[in-house]
């Protein structure tokens, strides 16, 4: 059934659902369009309809190749709606979803896409804070490019500023999706540029590897992770491949590189990667406590008998509301304090393995676990304390963890 949307548009089938709406594809005065229609409780909100408006022009003035077009926002009586520009294909995490991983080339293809079309954003001033593959668009219709891969766009820029009101979200809150939040984030600074390169690598490593570096578990536990804990190598990742990773996935922004600077080293690898098959890893148990999977439960939603699990430990995005989709994957929980994040001293060890490599908590595994824990008590007893040593160094200097090159410090766009 077809809705007319403002005096210009018709929405006429529903295209996918996210937390903050419904997209249709619609018909506009130029043609076919993507409507994205938000929820009603947002759309009756007077405070974000002002910042709607007021977000206009930096909206509609980004134009990228890479980056979906806004053309037109609707405030009409109920309505509240976005008009983008209409991509024929399907999102990147459905290929995900599909594949499991990329190829190197495919994965490194699509990343650059999205590199080119933040920097574009970055330059204007634009920060996206929820890059992620639902977000990020694989327009079919496109070209072909390096590892069969379409061109990638990257969509929803401005909604989780628009929806991260100061009334919606107490200051103390945390608006995104945890396996992709930046550690700086997590301790309670301003969102930057920098945190959409830290996403942007996170998305680059789950393509990689089938699965986010951090991620696992609890969403309290992922938090923990992004500020205490260090990535791990990926077995059979091409080295300078993984030293990119590395220094966008760095705990201090000013150590990350700038998007425009992604995109170039990106483009100057594919040539390398063609041909190299998708890497063998398999992904590592979450490795959560039972004391991490009680964290920040106050905050958090859990999913009763007889619910669908959650993917990726996502919760509501706003407290109390319903999500209209099962695909919601944003989170809104207090920020968690210092010695809270300290209480990773023990680490969470999420380390790959490579593909047939016997997983941890397996019964084999524990079996000859037991056996050894009795020959080496003692010896076990000396480890333990080292291993609690060097963990509790790495948690009170997380941002020395990751190398900080002389002459990388930047400025990024400050949140418009
Ligand atoms: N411009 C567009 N053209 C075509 N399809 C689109 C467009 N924008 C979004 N979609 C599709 O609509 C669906 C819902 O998108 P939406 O942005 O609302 O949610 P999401 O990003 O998947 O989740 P969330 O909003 O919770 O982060 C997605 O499956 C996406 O593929």
């Amino acid at each position: 059934m077809a809705r007319n949307i403002g005096s210009r548009y018709t929405a006429h089938q529903i295209l996918g659902r996210g937390s903050a709406g419904t997209v249709w594809l619609g018909e506009g005065p130029d043609g076919p369009v993507a409507i994205k229609l938000l929820r009603e409780d947002l759309a009756s909100d007077q405070e974000l309809v002002g910042r709607f408006v007021q977000e206009r022009t930096a909206l509609l003035g980004l134009d990228h190749p890479h980056v979906v077009a806004v053309r037109d926002l609707v405030v009409d009586g109920n309505d509240l709606a976005l008009v983008m520009e209409l991509v024929r294909g399907t999102d990147l995490r459905t290929r995900l979803d599909r594949e499991r991983r990329l190829a190197p080339e495919a994965a490194v293809a699509v990343v650059a896409d999205v590199a080119d079309g933040l920097a574009a954003a970055h330059a204007a001033g634009v920060v996206h804070r929820d890059v992620k593959p639902e977000n990020i668009l694989l327009d079919m219709e496109g070209p072909i490019g390096p590892g069969g891969s379409h061109p990638a766009l990257l969509t929803d820029f401005g909604v989780a500023k628009l929806i991260d009101t100061p009334r919606r979200t107490k200051a103390t809150k945390i608006i995104g999706t945890p396996d992709y939040l930046a550690p700086e984030i997590v301790e309670g600074l301003p969102p930057r540029a920098a945190v959409d390169i830290y996403a942007l690598a996170t998305v680059l490593y789950e393509l990689l590897a089938g699965f986010t570096p951090f991620g696992g578990g609890h969403p309290g536990a992922v938090l923990r992770r992004h500020v205490t804990e260090t990535v791990v190598p990926l077995p059979g990742i091409p080295d300078e491949l993984w030293q990119l990773l590395v220094q966008c996935l760095a705990k201090a922004p000013a150590s990350r590189l700038r998007a425009s600077e992604l995109a170039a080293r990106l483009r100057e690898q594919l040539p390398q990667l063609a041909g190299i098959p998708s890497l063998e890893v398999d992904e590592p148990d979450s490795g959560a406590t039972e004391e991490e999977r009680s964290y920040g439960d106050a905050d958090v939603p859990q999913a009763s008998a007889g619910e669908q699990p959650r993917r990726r430990g996502a919760v509501s995005l706003v407290p109390g509301a319903a999500p209209d989709s099962n695909r919601d994957t944003h989170t809104s929980m207090r920020v968690p304090a210092p010695d809270e994040l300290a209480g990773g001293a023990r680490g969470t060890a999420r380390a790959p393995r490579a593909a047939g490599q016997r997983r941890p908590g397996s019964a084999r595994h524990k079996a000859e676990a037991v056996r050894k824990r009795r020959i080496t008590l003692g010896v076990t007893a000396v480890l333990l304390v080292a291993v609690l040593g060097v963990g509790g160094w790495l948690a009170t200097s997380s941002d020395g963890a990751e190398p900080d090159p002389a002459g990388t410090t930047r400025s990024v766009s400050p949140v418009p």
